[in-house]
């Protein structure tokens, strides 16, 4: 799906909620632990419960990652199940020297068919241009991200007086386009958002935060919306660990049909 669907998708459903599948196996639901295949009955159980609810998935890779070949083909099994009318995130964090980040951009544009990846800003426009290669795909770059490190380096000042964040906003947006480039910015940066909408008012944002991590829908939507929609506001602990018993799909449904309500009228 390329940004144009999701578009439609968001107006059609009113909804621009993105799931995210940060499945942790040490969190699965007690009946499901020693059954084979864990994670994908666990993954294919949510995504039937909340896909009328959202637009996207978004997949963290690094739960997957972190258990060797049996989660890289769980993820893959994961990504084929999502149904094509939801637009679909590798949350992939990657960026490195051109060579290697076309190697990165074929693992998860081409191997593993996703619409759109997560891309860490460090190593510059070389890191960043084999993702933007490629056409009807999303390279998700992070701008002002959620966690307390943001301080660290994004909030910093440099020498015109201007954070660090709002100069890589500028200078990779002059790279793509709003239909191949998305920036990651934390729900818990909400006052940051009016002024981010006036440096990329038409690129869409994703929005980590919401839930576990304590942002605000309502602000979020009130500051970051556009004529496009232009927000993904993904949540995932707070839906897929709605119940840790065996009504684990049910009750995540019910927390996806909450955000989904929220976001209606704002549509
Ligand atoms: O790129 C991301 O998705 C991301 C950026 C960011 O600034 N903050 C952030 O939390 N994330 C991711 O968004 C998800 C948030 O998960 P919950 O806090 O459980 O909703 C995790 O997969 C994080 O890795």
């Amino acid at each position: 799906m390329n940004k144009h669907a999701l578009v439609a998708a968001i107006k059609e459903k009113k909804s621009y909620l993105c799931v995210g599948l940060d499945t942790d196996i040490t969190r699965l639901p007690k009946h499901l632990q020693s059954s084979p295949n864990a994670v994908v009955k666990f993954n294919k159980a949510i995504i039937d419960a909340t896909k009328d609810a959202c637009v996207s998935y978004k997949i963290n890779t690094a739960f997957y990652e972190a258990q060797g070949l049996k989660g890289w083909e769980a993820m893959q099994e994961t990504l084929h199940y999502i149904p094509r009318t939801h637009f679909t995130i590798a949350d992939a964090k990657r960026g490195d020297i051109g060579n290697t980040s076309a190697q990165y951009a074929k693992t998860f544009f081409e191997t593993l068919p996703f619409d759109a990846i997560t891309v860490a800003p460090y190593m510059g426009e070389d890191s960043i241009r084999p993702f933007l290669e490629y056409e009807n795909k999303v390279t998700i770059v992070l701008g002002l991200t959620s966690n307390k490190g943001a301080e660290n380096f994004e909030l910093q000042k440099l020498y015109g007086g201007k954070p660090l964040y709002e100069e890589i906003l500028t200078t990779v947006a002059s790279w793509g386009t709003p239909d191949n480039l998305m920036f990651v910015v934390g729900a818990t940066q909400a006052k940051s958002f009016l002024h981010i909408r006036q440096i990329i008012p038409d690129h869409f944002l994703l929005v980590p935060g919401i839930g576990a991590q304590g942002g605000s829908l309502k602000e979020v939507s009130h500051f970051g919306l556009n004529s496009d929609g232009g927000l993904l506001v993904n949540a995932s602990r707070a839906i897929i660990y709605a119940s840790s018993g065996e009504d684990f799909a049910d009750a995540a449904q019910k927390i996806a049909l909450n955000y989904h309500e929220e976001m209606r009228p704002f549509l």
